[in-house]
C-alpha cells in the first residue's frame, strides 16, 4: 500500500504496542526510554504483563484482546501518530487486534516497525507457537521487521544461521517473500563483532559494524533497537541513516549498562546514557552503504 507523505514533526510522537516489564530493560519500560533518548515523544498500549526479572520471565497475563483495541482506537481518535513499534504480541487474537487496527488507518497508518518477539533471551516464551502465522500475516502492514536470527529463522521456516552470510541471505529472502524491510541482527552470533543490516528484497542496503560489547548487560536490546528506530524515522524518514543513528546510541548504552546496577541476572541498557556526568567515548560503529545492484 502506498502510504500518505507525513510531516516531519520535530518531536515525533511514536507509540509502542507492547508488553510490560517491571524490570524496565525491556518492553514497553524499554521502548519508552528509548523513544525519549532518541528525542521523542513515547505513548504504550499494553498487549500484556510479564512477572519479569534480571534472570527471566516467571508470568505472563493477557488481558482480553478487546481492551487492547479499546487502548488503541480511543488513542488514535485523539492523538497523531508518527511512527508505531510493534513488540511482544503474546496471542494470535493480540497479534489480529493489532492487524486490524492497522488495516482500518488504511493509507493514515503511520510507518510502523515490527518486533517479532518469540522467546526473551531468558530461554522464556513471550509469544503462543499458534500465533506464529498471526504474525507472520502482520508483516504485510510493517514497513521494517527486526527479527533476531531464532525469529527471522521461524519466519522464513529454515534453520537458525550460524554465520552472518547465511543471516543475510535469509533476511533478503524474508524481504523478499513479503515485501518488507528487514533489519538483521548480530546479536546472536559468537565473535568479536556486533553486525547488524537493513536488507530489501534486492539484498543489503547498508551494514553496520560495532565492536562486540562483552557485558551481562544486554536485557532488552531488540526493544530498545526497534523503538528508537521507528523515533529516528518518524523524524528524518530515512531508515538506514535511522538504523546507524540507534546502532551507535545502543552501542553507547549497552557499554554503560553495568554501570545501573539493576538486579544479579541480565541487566539493562542504559538509555539514557547520553545525559550521564561522564562523556560518552566513540563507540567504533562503521557503516558500509551497499552498492550492489537490486539496492
Ligand atoms: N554484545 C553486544 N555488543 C554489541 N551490540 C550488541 C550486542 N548484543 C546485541 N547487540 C545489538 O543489539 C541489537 C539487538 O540484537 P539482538 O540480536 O540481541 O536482538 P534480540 O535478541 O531481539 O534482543 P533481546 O535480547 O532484547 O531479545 C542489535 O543491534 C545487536 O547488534
Ligand atoms: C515484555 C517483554 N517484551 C520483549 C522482551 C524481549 O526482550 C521481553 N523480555 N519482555
Amino acid at each position: 500500500m502506498t502510504l500518505l507523505p507525513r510531516p516531519r514533526p520535530a518531536v515525533p510522537r511514536v507509540l509502542a504496542v507492547a508488553g510490560s516489564d517491571p524490570s524496565g530493560g525491556a518492553g514497553i519500560q524499554a521502548d519508552l526510554k528509548s523513544v525519549a533518548a532518541a528525542g521523542g515523544y513515547g505513548m504504550a498500549a499494553l498487549t500484556a504483563l510479564t512477572a519479569q526479572s534480571t534472570h527471566g520471565v516467571t508470568g505472563v497475563h493477557v488481558p482480553p484482546p478487546e481492551f487492547l483495541a479499546l487502548q488503541l482506537s480511543t488513542l488514535t481518535a485523539d492523538v497523531t501518530v508518527d511512527a508505531v513499534k510493534i513488540g511482544m504480541l503474546a496471542t494470535a487474537d493480540v497479534a489480529d487486534v493489532v492487524a486490524d487496527w492497522l488495516g482500518a488507518l488504511g493509507d493514515t497508518r503511520p510507518p510502523v516497525v515490527l518486533d517479532p518477539v518469540m522467546v526473551a533471551t531468558s530461554g522464556d516464551r513471550l509469544l503462543d507457537r499458534r500465533a506464529e502465522d498471526a504474525v507472520r500475516a502482520l508483516l504485510t502492514q510493517a514497513d521494517v521487521v527486526t527479527p533476531n536470527l531464532p525469529e527471522l529463522a521461524t519466519l522464513l521456516g529454515a534453520p537458525v544461521a550460524a554465520d552472518w552470510a547465511t543471516a543475510l541471505d535469509q533476511a533478503t529472502a524474508l524481504a523478499a517473500r513479503h515485501r518488507v524491510l528487514v533489519v538483521a541482527k548480530g546479536g546472536h552470533l559468537d565473535g568479536p563483532l556486533a553486525p547488524d543490516a537493513l536488507v530489501g528484497p534486492g539484498g543489503v542496503l547498508v551494514e553496520l559494524t560495532a565492536p562486540r560489547v562483552v557485558t551481562t548487560a544486554g536485557h532488552g536490546t531488540g526493544c530498545s533497537l526497534s523503538s528508537g528506530l521507528a523515533t529516528r524515522y518518524a523524524a528524518g524518514g530515512d531508515w538506514a541513516a535511522a538504523l546507524a543513528a540507534t546502532k551507535e546510541w545502543l552501542t553507547a548504552a549497552l557499554r554503560a549498562g553495568p554501570g545501573l546496577d539493576v538486579g544479579s541476572g541480565r541487566g539493562p541498557v542504559d538509555h539514557l546514557v547520553h545525559l550521564r556526568p561522564v562523556p560518552v567515548p566513540p563507540t567504533g560503529v562503521s557503516s558500509e552503504v551497499s552498492t550492489a545492484p537490486g539496492r
